[in-house]
């Protein structure tokens, strides 16, 4: 039987203690990463910044005036800071600090959530890595821990770490914090491309939206210059809630052809970009951003995305209102199960779906 042994590769926290140089599995080609592309510039304004409080104010000018800024980071970067959320930063805080035990856990210990089924077959779910298709995929230099949050009844329970056990518990309050964010971010979206208010965005999800949360593990890597911590991508999701590291920066979004870094910021702003699904949804009003993570020789980093998006069943369409015949489709229809598959295939070779369901 061939070798198949490719297909499962170290993690990445049992490399960076062992290793030298990244092995050349990780090597980005040689033209990524030339005249320190990697290193990204620094943005030409600051990151923008929604006060949810105020977006959500019954006071109409409050609103109107951070709608107007919504407006404008949708169109322009498709990310922007939410201060204001009313999620404790405590509770952010203690999960946080909950997922850097588990990762720094025994690998053994770690292994009983892994996301191989008998120790090859990959699944989403679980600790580990992402799924590798080819021989010659270019790995990334992250551990992950990816977990179903929604629906609540299709949880795996015997994925979600048992220790700490504080983190089950945790990682529970914390998203049913981040749904008030989401719809309240949601209903202010629909209102800016004037769709019916109850139905909106938000009538989009089917029965059955779904939560994924994926805590992201990038340890220090002895040659930052030479890997990513993340791929250049764009969420498949409609909207993503990430907690970025308050301390360790890495993450950059792309626009037109440059890279730009987001710095690390304190007092836990979630940042929030447009998903794939989303930019399908909006006929392409807001795109979906493309963003890669770097990594760093001194210090591990840790990220949290929840990503909220639609039953897997349902068709994932720029929404009827906004077509007419002044206004196509830009983008074909795709069941969301169907997008995530081809999302995840396209990603292993450095590509993006949605590119190829533009019309
Ligand atoms: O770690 C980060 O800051 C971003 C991670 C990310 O883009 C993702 O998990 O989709
Ligand atoms: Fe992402």
């Amino acid at each position: 039987m061939a070798d198949e042994s490719w297909r499962v590769p170290s993690l990445v926290q049992e490399l960076a203690a062992t290793v030298q140089e990244p092995p050349s599995r990780y090597l980005i080609p040689e033209q990524d990463r030339r005249d320190g592309q990697l290193a990204g510039a620094e943005m030409p304004e600051p990151v923008p910044t929604i006060d949810l409080q105020r977006l959500l104010a019954s006071d109409d000018d409050y609103a109107d005036e951070e709608a107007t800024k919504l407006r404008s980071a949708l169109q322009s970067w498709g990310f922007f800071l939410v201060t204001e959320h009313g999620i404790e930063s405590s509770l952010m805080d203690s999960l946080v600090a909950a997922s850097r035990e588990f990762f720094r856990k025994p690998l053994q210990e770690k292994q009983a959530y892994s996301n191989l089924i008998e120790g090859k077959h990959w699944q989403l779910e679980g600790y580990g890595n992402e799924q590798v298709y080819t021989q010659d995929q270019i790995l990334d230099w992250c551990d992950r821990l990816h977990l179903r949050v929604e629906p609540e009844d299709e949880r795996n329970m015997d994925r979600w770490p048992g220790h700490p056990e504080s983190f089950r518990g945790l990682l529970h309050e914390y998203s049913q914090s981040c749904k008030r964010v989401k719809d309240g971010i949601l209903r202010a979206t629909a209102r800016l491309l004037e769709l019916d208010d109850d139905d909106g965005i938000i009538g989009q999800f089917g029965d059955r939206g779904s939560i994924n949360a994926r805590f992201n593990y990038y340890p220090a890597c002895p040659r930052p210059d030479l890997v990513l911590g993340v791929s250049p991508h764009n969420d498949a999701c409609v909207l993503t809630l990430l907690l970025a590291d308050e301390h360790v920066g890495g993450l950059q979004f792309h626009r037109d052809g440059t890279w730009y870094c987001v710095p690390p910021v304190h007092g836990r702003p979630l940042l929030v970009n447009v998903g794939g699904s989303l930019e399908i949804m909006s006929n392409g009003a807001f795109k979906s951003p493309v963003h890669r993570v770097v990594t760093n020789s001194q210090k591990e980093r840790v990220s949290l995305a929840m990503f909220y998006a639609t039953d897997l069943e349902k068709q994932v369409q720029p929404i009827a209102e906004l077509v007419d015949e002044k206004h196509p489709a830009r983008y074909k229809k795709i069941k969301y199960r169907d997008l995530m598959a081809a999302h995840y295939e396209y990603f292993s070779r450095r590509g993006r779906v949605i590119e190829s369901l533009k019309v």
